[in-house]
């Protein structure tokens, strides 16, 4: 299938962002390039800048507008102008960037903005405010591919990887000096507001201008830049506009289970932040909050966020890649649902910046994997569509949800007694981007997951401790089904029906035996079985593990490689049964030992045909007469039948538990059913 990378038959280790992102060494060596150092400053200062704007003029419109409805709907329309420009101009500023000088492009737009934020506290109406943010974001559009084609100009090839983790960092990590600056900024307006009347009028116009200064300081710095000019040709091929990236690209994204999972679940984390974004200064102020403690709840979100995205994929080690983006947004979601109902502001700072810091995780790992995962060919359209969409995304969520803020307007539920809970309309749809994001974060998880079978939190923990993950296996061709239980419960007549059943399909099935299954295996169960030899516990499960390396590696692993069904009469549930019955072995140790050598290998199916412990030895053996178990016996017995029950209350979903105390061919229509449910969901056509 083309798309993703093929899966070979060794299991590949999950990308690691770190790497897809550059090392620490390659960093020192990007920042050692003085042209490139000097485009960083120019990249921190910008995005300080636009930091600022987004909280100044956030602050303003609430401060222009005096009713509750109306300052959501005026934070909406904001939000909705700053969107606008990428929806309508996006291929034609992209197209204008690479005609004109880059450096006198950004120059020039730099300017422009200084100009336009200088003149937003000057002019000071509502209907302005929404139109120099429509300005600057037009602007900004020609100044971003501007900026991205410039970097290769100042940075070796082999080092752009590094480069972008630093845009990365630099892009979100200023969002928290930009909050500290704001709230600073407001505090000095409000102190100074009784006293200077220049600061009465708007505690946030200082803010502003200093937004402004960032732009004639980052336009003074990107002159200085001689090496960036003119585009020699086009690095790329044009972009597809709007409608066209979203016909490409969709088809790839839907076939796709794990590029499905990550762009629903990015979705899913732009519509929560979307709702944190457009909804955070009400619902400061829901809390008794002012524009200081806004600037602190939004620097709190980009402090967990830069955190994460910094801290987060080395914290978590080798954990799969696949499986933390799910459960990030998860994270994300429930935590969000959390803030939207705690009455504490001081605590809502705190878990926003647990909400950044899943949300950073969930973009460098979803972000990293759409660059791993998806193949060459596609990778641009897959791009294109993901920012399409998330684009439409942000704009709906951002206007819907200030309006419905405004709609449900203020309200509180009166339980009883002084106690009443808050149903205000920010409540009430942060409530509903927290579930949004829960259940989208589980989504993902499920599409993308491909370590089933593995426990989750388990393994997360062995991550954070830094070991390595247990090794998981590529999907095979075949299907692979066990068959267990005690002396006499009926396995080899199970097997033999079975076989008939499926050999009838034409499919190539392979019956072997778990115990001894191989030549080399039968000497060793010769010597396990031999009770001169006296083993060890810990040689006896050595031998027994080799038995079934060899089983594994020999005849099952070649003949699910060809796409064969493979029927085994015992697997290592037998061995860990019976060994932990006999002898006095940890089973968790045994798990660990089995895993090893049998390469992961797990069935698709494990039947368990169950018979109480005095029932096996009543029955008639094929080669001799039925014997008398004593009570020692029948103890052992006991304990045989208890661990395999254990083994498969553990993982209820593998196992097929069957009363073998039944008719012969009860007990095969039942395995048949389940079987045939297993072959259907592997795509396997059986003819029967
Ligand atoms: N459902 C059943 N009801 C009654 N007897 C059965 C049933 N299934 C098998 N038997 C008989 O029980 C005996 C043991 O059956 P079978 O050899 O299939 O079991 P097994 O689990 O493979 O045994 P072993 O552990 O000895 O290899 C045979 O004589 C067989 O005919
Ligand atoms: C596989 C296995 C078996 N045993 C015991 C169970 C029976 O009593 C005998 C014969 O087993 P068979 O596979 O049904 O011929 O051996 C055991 O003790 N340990 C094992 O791993």
């Amino acid at each position: 299938m083309p798309g993703r990378h093929p899966v070979t038959t060794v299991p590949s280790p999950p990308p690691r962002a770190s790497s897809a992102a550059g090392d620490d060494s390659d960093i020192r060596a990007v920042l050692r390039i003085p042209e490139f150092r000097r485009m960083w400053i120019q990249l921190s200062l910008s995005s300080l800048g636009d930091w600022m704007g987004l909280l100044a003029t956030t602050a303003l419109v609430t401060q222009l507008q005096n009713s509750f409805s109306g300052q959501a709907y005026a934070i909406g329309s904001l939000l909705i102008v700053r969107l606008m420009p990428a929806l309508i101009l996006g291929p034609l500023a992209g197209a204008l960037a690479d005609r004109l000088d880059r450096r006198l492009t950004m120059v020039v737009t730099d300017v422009i903005r200084f100009g336009l934020f200088v003149s937003i506290p000057i002019i000071g109406t509502l209907e302005w405010l929404l139109i120099a943010s429509f300005l600057v974001e037009a602007v900004t559009l020609v100044w971003a591919p501007a900026k991205d084609a410039s970097v290769p100009h100042l940075v070796p090839r082999e080092r752009l990887a590094a480069a972008n983790t630093l845009s990365l960092i630099m892009t979100y990590g200023t969002a928290p000096l930009a909050a500290a600056i704001f709230t600073m900024l407001a505090t000095i307006s409000r102190t100074l507001g009784s006293s200077v009347s220049f600061f009465r009028d708007s505690s946030v116009d200082l803010a502003l201008y200093f937004n402004a200064a960032t732009f004639l300081g980052s336009a003074i710095v990107i002159w200085g830049l001689k090496d960036i000019g003119r585009a020699a040709r086009p690095e790329t091929g044009p972009e597809p506009g709007f409608l066209a990236s979203i016909t490409e690209g969709w088809r790839y994204v839907g076939q796709d289970r794990l590029v499905r999972g990550l762009v629903v679940g990015i979705l899913g984390g732009f519509a929560g932040a979307g709702c944190v974004i457009a909804l955070g200064r009400l619902y400061v102020g829901i809390l008794g909050g002012g524009d200081s403690a806004y600037g602190v709840l939004f620097g709190a979100v980009f402090i967990g966020l830069a955190g994460g995205m910094a801290a987060g994929p080395k914290l978590l080690g080798d954990y799969s890649r696949t499986r933390l983006f799910g459960v990030c947004v998860t994270g994300a979601g429930i935590t969000l649902v959390v803030v939207a109902i705690i009455p504490n502001l001081v605590i809502a700072c705190i878990l926003v910046m647990a909400v950044g810091a899943f949300a950073g995780v969930a973009w460098v790992t979803g972000y990293t994997l759409l660059q791993a995962e998806v193949s060459d060919e596609l990778r641009g359209r897959t791009f294109a569509l993901v920012q399409s969409l998330v684009r439409i995304d942000l704009l709906v969520v951002l206007a819907a949800a200030p309006a419905l803020v405004g709609l449900i307007g203020t309200h509180g539920i009166h339980l009883w007694g002084d106690i009443t809970v808050r149903a205000d309309g920010v409540t009430v749809v942060l409530l509903g981007g927290g579930l949004l994001a829960v259940a989208v974060g589980l989504f993902a998880y499920r599409q993308m997951d491909e370590r089933v079978g593995v426990a989750v939190w388990p393994e997360l923990w062995n991550a954070m401790r830094g070991r390595k993950p247990t090794p998981t296996r590529p999907r095979h061709a075949g299907l692979f089904v066990a068959v267990e239980g005690a002396e006499g419960a009926g396995r080899s007549t199970q097997v033999e029906l079975l076989r008939s059943w499926l050999a009838a399909s034409g499919r190539e099935v392979v019956v072997t035996s778990g115990s001894g299954g191989t030549t080399i295996g039968a000497r060793l169960r010769e010597l396990l079985f031999d009770p001169s030899t006296r083993l060890h516990a810990r040689t006896e499960a050595l031998l027994a593990a080799a038995d079934r390396a060899e089983h594994v590696s020999r005849v099952i692993e070649p003949a699910l490689a060809r796409g064969a069904i493979v029927i085994t009469d015992r697997y290592v549930d037998s061995w860990i049964a019976f060994q932990c019955a006999s002898r006095s072995v940890d089973t968790a140790e045994l798990a660990v030992l089995a895993q090893w050598a049998t390469h992961a290998l797990v069935p698709d199916l494990t039947v368990l045909l169950d018979l109480p412990a005095e029932l096996g030895p009543q029955r008639e053996p094929a080669d001799g007469p039925a014997e008398e178990a004593g009570v020692e016996l029948l103890a052992y017995r006991g304990r045989v039948r208890d661990g395999f029950l254990r083994l498969a209350q553990e993982e209820p979903t593998r196992y097929l538990t069957v009363d073998a105390n039944r008719p012969r061919e009860e007990i095969h229509a039942e395995i048949r059913a389940v079987v045939a449910s297993r072959v259907e969901r592997r795509a396997m056509p059986l003819g029967v």
